[in-house]
């Protein structure tokens, strides 16, 4: 069965409910069964994170651990080189084959600087996007081009997403969380409570590792 395969790429640092509740939520909307967070090493398109790759590692690893819907993938902390998707999604597909359904998820920010990412053509050439809503951003692109290329690869049916291999976006209606990792760090740094906004196994961690002070 060509089931559809998701893969949602991220800095972590540190991981949030913002990543983890909107993705929950998409799952039981579209139907994954599964959805394999990937931490980049080298992110391409921002100062380098305050918590090493073991360390962002370590805390997905933490928060995960009792959610079966999630898995850990780290092809892109083993590279050393700039974790462009363009290039991990093509290596992704390679492996996979060319029938089988894949998908990348974003938040609603990664879409309107998605133009601007490394050979960002290539990537509907192997996989869809799904793009989770977040608040504080429009869902129109910024230029003409830009929105264009958006609606011509839009899809209101995600059923599209599981008989197509790649090529399709996809705006998913999930719920809106006002949570950002640098918001978890600057109440870290001003040493406040931050319980409603990341798991306890990961806020502990931070602590015992004297993370973002
Ligand atoms: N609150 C949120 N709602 C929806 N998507 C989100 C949210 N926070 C992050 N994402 C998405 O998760 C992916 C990984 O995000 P990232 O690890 O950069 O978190 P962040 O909170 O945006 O971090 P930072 O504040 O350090 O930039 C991105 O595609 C981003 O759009
Ligand atoms: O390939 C690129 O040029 C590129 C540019 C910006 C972001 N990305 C990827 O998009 C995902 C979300 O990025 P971020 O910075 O919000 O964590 C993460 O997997 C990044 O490696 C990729």
């Amino acid at each position: 069965m060509n089931q559809l395969q998701a893969l949602f790429g991220g800095t972590f640092d540190p991981v949030h409910y913002g990543h983890l509740k909107p993705v929950e939520a998409l799952a039981n909307q579209i139907g994954l069964s599964r959805v394999i967070i990937m931490p980049n090493n080298v992110p391409p398109h921002r100062p380098q994170p305050e918590a090493t790759s073991e360390q962002r590692k370590a805390m997905v690893e933490l928060a995960i651990s009792d959610k079966p819907l999630f898995a850990l993938d780290e092809r892109e902390l083993r590279r050393e080189s700039p974790s462009y998707t363009a290039q991990t999604l093509q290596a992704w597909r390679e492996e996979q084959g060319p029938t089988r359904s894949l998908a990348f998820i974003i938040g609603q920010d990664s879409l309107l600087t998605f133009p601007t990412w490394h050979h960002y053509e290539t990537i509907l050439n192997n996989s869809h996007l799904i793009v989770c809503r977040r608040p504080g951003y429009p869902l129109a692109m910024e230029n003409e081009a830009d929105q264009q290329w958006l609606e011509d690869h839009l899809t209101h049916n995600a059923d599209d997403l599981h008989t197509l291999p790649a090529g399709k976006i996809y705006l998913a209606e999930t719920p809106w969380f006002n949570i950002s990792a640098t918001l978890i760090r600057e109440r870290l740094e001003r040493g406040e409570n931050c319980d409603d906004l990341l798991p306890a196994t990961v806020l502990n961690y931070i602590n015992q590792h004297g993370l973002y002070r």
